[in-house]
């Protein structure tokens, strides 16, 4: 049954509402002519990463899947922030067990977005460190919109991107690119990321943007859906295989890392003087 139905379409809305306690950071409406879904990040008010947004995400894809959703369109509610990355707030004297639980539900994140079987497009409406640029970069085309930062600046932050994402970088800018950009942390602006392959195609609107991702998704309306995914899996399952056999593994080694002290005192001063505002309320 395809996702696009009536039918289908209230249950998931149904589950969407039921799922969120606080409203859902998530909103999924789906096109009904197109079958296309677009999921709307509407975490306030930069759409940071937590284990609650992430979950939703997480969940959400889920549903898409076991609904045959025949393409998927990813953007934000805000017009200045696609996501800017993981909630730091969280990861600042954490509780291990929350951390253990995100990277977690972050690597089911990339799992099934980046191993999706439908087609998938970032819509970049706003700037995408770190972790909003991963999210981006499990989708297979990237439309953003002018005068914003892309980029994995994990470097900068004092820490590196961990193999599957490093993967998926170099996938799509390629080795040389991605060893630039990678150890320098570099944050591109939009006409800098279009020019290293880091997007596809830069938008003046977020309306303009919404086009050009149905075009792309448009483009295998006479490719046979099995086909076209087989294919996807081909390409993309080494990534995910490698990362499913170390995913204990990384999630131990994450949640250590994070809990260390020195780390602790350095993500405190990254917050002093990135997100002084929000330290000091
Ligand atoms: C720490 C990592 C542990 C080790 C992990 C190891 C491997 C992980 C590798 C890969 C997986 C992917 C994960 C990557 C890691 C990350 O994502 S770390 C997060 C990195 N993010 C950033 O560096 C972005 C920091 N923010 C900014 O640069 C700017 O805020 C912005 C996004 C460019 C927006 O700028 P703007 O001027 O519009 O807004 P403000 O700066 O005024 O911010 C508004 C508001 O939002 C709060 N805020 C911003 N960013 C975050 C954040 N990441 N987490 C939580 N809160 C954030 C900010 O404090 C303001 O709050 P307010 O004062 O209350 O309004």
């Amino acid at each position: 049954m395809a996702f696009r139905t009536a039918r289908n379409l209230a249950y998931f809305s149904n589950y969407i509402r039921n799922y969120s306690t606080n409203g859902p950071l998530v909103n999924v409406t789906v096109n009904e002519k197109s079958g296309f879904a677009t999921a709307t990040l509407q975490r306030p008010s930069v759409n940071s990463l937590n284990l609650e947004l992430l979950t939703e995400i997480s969940h959400t894809l889920q549903q898409l899947e076991k609904n045959k959703c025949r393409g998927l369109i990813l953007t934000s509610a805000s017009n200045k922030v696609f996501s800017a990355g993981l909630d730091l707030f969280e990861l600042h004297k954490p509780n291990a067990d929350k951390i253990k639980q995100m990277w977690s539900t972050l690597q089911e994140v990339w799992i099934k977005l980046y191993g999706s079987s439908y087609p998938t497009v970032a819509v970049v409406n706003g700037h995408a460190p770190a972790g909003g640029c991963m999210l981006a970069l499990s989708c297979e085309y990237r439309v953003m919109l002018n005068n914003f930062i892309i980029g994995l600046n994990e470097a900068q932050i004092g820490f590196s991107a961990p193999m599957w994402l490093i993967d998926g970088m170099r996938n799509t800018i390629g080795s040389r690119q991605a060893e630039f950009a990678l150890t320098a942390g570099t944050l591109f602006k939009t006409e800098e990321a279009l020019k290293i392959g880091l997007v596809d195609e830069v938008a003046q609107s977020k309306e303009e943007a919404i086009e050009k991702a149905e075009k792309f998704l448009n483009k295998f309306a006479k490719i046979p859906p099995h086909a076209r995914s087989m294919t996807k899996a081909a390409l993309r399952g080494a990534n995910i295989q490698a990362l499913v056999r170390n995913k204990d593994e990384e999630v131990r080694s994450y949640v250590d890392f994070v809990t260390d002290s020195q780390f602790q005192d350095s993500l405190g001063e990254f917050i002093e003087l990135n997100l002084k505002q929000k330290l000091s309320k």
